[in-house]
């Protein structure tokens, strides 16, 4: 924070000034020469290096303009400062659409450029609900329109349009052009409508916005860093002009979902998670960096398509990809501070859990995939035994996959059961089955099995297909964590309904192309009985002339809420017992109304109060086990982490 001419500004706030004083450069509308230049140039933090450059190139443009100024003004942006305590990095609730401007005293402000480039703004911009007071203070006659129409009506508009596309990547690309447009409108149209827009931004059609990323690519939505910034990485993160960043999520696209590897185009992922981050979750979207990094890729057609945006070459292994790595998360560290947590997304196995060990103990990290998932459906099973009963060491579990989602549940699950047993975690291991893509692990491969599937290698008879393995193991839980779609056959099904008065079925693999089965499948196929939840959106399915709704087992549930509970405790570690803490949390959600309907989740239209919950948890286990910065602990942490939350009502401008 500094002072200028008897204003203060927020850091991160100077961002908004350079993009929009750098657009009205290439647009060749000149700006003044106002205080904001000067603010600029006088900030001596090498973080805003770049900043210091764009700006002497702006200023020498608007030199050269200084005759055709029109948009000579800047805008102040009435902001409360009701949260600068947490790190500068969360942001507080701002007034109702109809609120007066008068309505806020405030110490803060954030002052960007006005006039055209204002309209172009994605973080300020209104469209056409700025109002006339605004429209005169900042420029904007006869650049809009005449109506002033309300956020409320943008949003209805907005979903009316969207609900003319009838093919689901138009949608998706709708939605984008909108976050780049104006973003607390794209924010405040997904909050509103998260059950609708979820499947837009996020899994199904996020995976093919990736698979065709090359093709709809049109901005660039976060940072691409490949072997070819080798030694620059710190260069390249300062390039980025947000400078307060909280949460990176990172992927090497070599795991997309379940389709494999999608290299630079993965980048869909990381924007798709950080939108969920700010929209459940409430994180400031400008305190989200999305990061793909690009060694390369081993999925020849992408290699051979001439719209492919990433490195045209194999992957980097070894010495080559740990090196970048290294970089990366050192860089990361030494612009951001230990407090930023990196979560990372969607990197093939062989990677994943080792860059979660090593980075674990030094970094404030997180593997969604591997813990976010373990955390969701533990909780999903929590829940299901108030319809199944027993406890979870009653019950028995087999999964198909056992790879980062399949033995990341697995150790969670066993953890638990030693939790409330007692029992040492070898033992509670003991109840939990896997089958890979050789069979069920037992101790006859133990030699060639990878690390995380050898303590699952119990003592059985091999075992090859998996109708056979639950044939023999007869688990009362089966979930399918493969990638693999339709590998839950109906004779699968069927067996394990004829074991089970109510299977627990579990389709985790997503797009939902790649679920092991469909809800209709299960609900058909189990006659009714299945209580079944799927990583993907399944429409209630119809059986027998009722019809059975299923909920989503994704790690959308928990992620946003886990990583608000870690900022606003200021932890410095992720430790497993904020996974159970997050689970708990996550299962007292689900009401009897829900387990009535047959759903072990909670619906996603309640998911900023449930974040909250999970947050509050989240943190009062970061103070418990020493490791929160954030002092003193806040009273009432769900109240705090519900306060601390961004929204996105327009903020009104004087
Ligand atoms: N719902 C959610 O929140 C989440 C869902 N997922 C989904 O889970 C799936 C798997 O992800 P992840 O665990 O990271 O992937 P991994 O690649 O780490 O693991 C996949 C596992 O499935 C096994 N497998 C693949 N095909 C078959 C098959 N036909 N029969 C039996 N086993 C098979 C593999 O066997 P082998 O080891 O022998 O190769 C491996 O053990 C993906 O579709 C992903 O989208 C992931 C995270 C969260
Ligand atoms: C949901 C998720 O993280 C995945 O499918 O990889
Ligand atoms: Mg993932």
């Amino acid at each position: 924070m500094f002072s200028l001419n008897g204003s203060t500004f927020l850091n991160n706030s100077l961002c908004g000034v350079s993009k929009s004083l750098t657009q009205s450069a290439q647009r060749k509308i000149s700006a003044p020469p106002t205080t904001v230049v000067a603010s600029v140039s006088s900030n001596g933090r090498s973080g805003d290096r770049n900043v210091g450059v764009l700006m002497e190139s702006t200023l020498k443009e608007m030199n050269e303009n200084a005759t055709s100024s029109s948009s000579a003004s800047q805008i102040t942006v009435i902001e409360k400062d009701t949260k600068s305590t947490v790190g500068g990095g969360v942001e507080d609730v701002y007034g109702e659409d109809s609120a007066t401007e008068d309505q806020y005293i405030t110490p803060w402000t954030v002052t960007v450029a006005s006039g055209y480039p204002l309209l172009r703004d994605p973080h300020y911009n209104k469209g056409l609900a700025f109002t006339e007071k605004e429209r005169d203070a900042h420029f904007l006659r006869g650049l809009l329109p005449p109506v002033v129409i309300s956020q409320a009506l943008q949003v209805k508009k907005m979903m009316h349009n969207m609900r003319q596309y009838q093919v689901p990547l138009q949608r998706y690309m709708a939605m984008m052009d909108l976050q780049e447009r104006n973003e607390r409108l794209f924010y405040k149209l997904l909050i509103e409508n998260v059950e609708e827009l979820l499947p837009v931004v996020y899994t199904p059609t996020v995976g093919e916005a990736c698979q065709k990323y090359g093709s709809i690519f049109r901005q660039p939505q976060g940072l691409f860093i490949s072997l070819k910034e080798k030694g620059r990485i710190l260069e390249v993160l300062k390039n980025w002009p947000e400078k307060k960043i909280q949460v990176i999520v990172v992927t090497d696209g070599e795991r997309i979902l379940g389709l494999g590897d999608l290299g630079c185009q993965g980048m869909g992922i990381p924007v798709g998670k950080l939108s969920l981050y700010s929209a459940l979750g409430g994180i400031r979207p400008s305190a989200c960096l999305p990061v793909t990094i690009d060694v390369g890729t081993n999925n020849e057609q992408l290699l051979n398509d001439e719209f492919y945006i990433g490195l045209r070459r194999r992957r980097a292994t070894g010495q080559e990809y740990s090196e970048l790595l290294d970089e990366f998360m050192s860089a990361v560290k030494q612009n951001y501070g230990e407090k930023v947590l990196v979560q990372f997304e969607d990197f093939a196995n062989h990677n994943a859990f080792d860059l979660l060990a090593k980075y674990g103990t030094s970094h404030l990290v997180f593997n969604d995939d591997i813990q976010g998932t373990a955390s969701v459906v533990l909780a999903g099973l929590m829940a299901s035994l108030n319809l199944v009963g027993g406890t979870l060491a009653e019950h028995t579990f087999l999964f198909l996959g056992a790879g980062e989602a399949g033995t990341g549940i697995a150790e969670l699950i066993a953890l638990e059961i030693s939790k409330q047993t007692s029992v040492p975690v070898e033992e509670a291991r003991k109840k939990i089955w896997l089958v890979d893509s050789k069979g069920l692990i037992v101790n006859s491969r133990f030699e060639s099995l990878q690390h995380f599937k050898r303590p699952w290698a119990h003592e059985h008879e091999p075992v090859t297909t998996l109708l056979e393995a639950v044939k023999t193991i007869k688990p009362t839980v089966l979930i399918g964590s493969s990638g693999a779609g339709r590998t839950f056959t109906k004779e699968v099904v069927e067996a394990m309904s004829s074991f089970n008065e109510k299977p627990v079925i579990l389709a985790l693999s997503n797009p939902t192309s790649q679920s092991e089965c469909t809800a209709e499948e299960a609900y058909t196929w189990s006659e009714g009985r299945a209580i079944f939840a799927s990583g993907s959106p399944f429409s209630p399915a119809e059986y027998n002339g009722k019809f059975y709704a299923s909920g989503q087992a994704n790690n959308a549930y928990i992620f946003p809420g886990f990583g608000l509970g870690l900022i606003i405790s200021g932890a410095i570690r992720v430790h497993e017992d904020m996974l159970l803490a997050a689970s708990e949390a996550l299962a007292e959600q689900v009401s009897q109304e829900n387990l009535d309907k047959g759903l072990i989740y909670p619906p996603f239209s309640n998911i900023r109060y449930i974040s909250a919950q999970i947050a509050a948890r989240v943190a009062a286990k970061a103070y418990e086990l020493g490791l929160a910065t954030r002092l003193p602990q806040p009273e009432n942490l769900v109240a705090y982490a519900e306060s601390c939350m961004y929204s996105p009502n327009y903020r009104n401008y004087r």
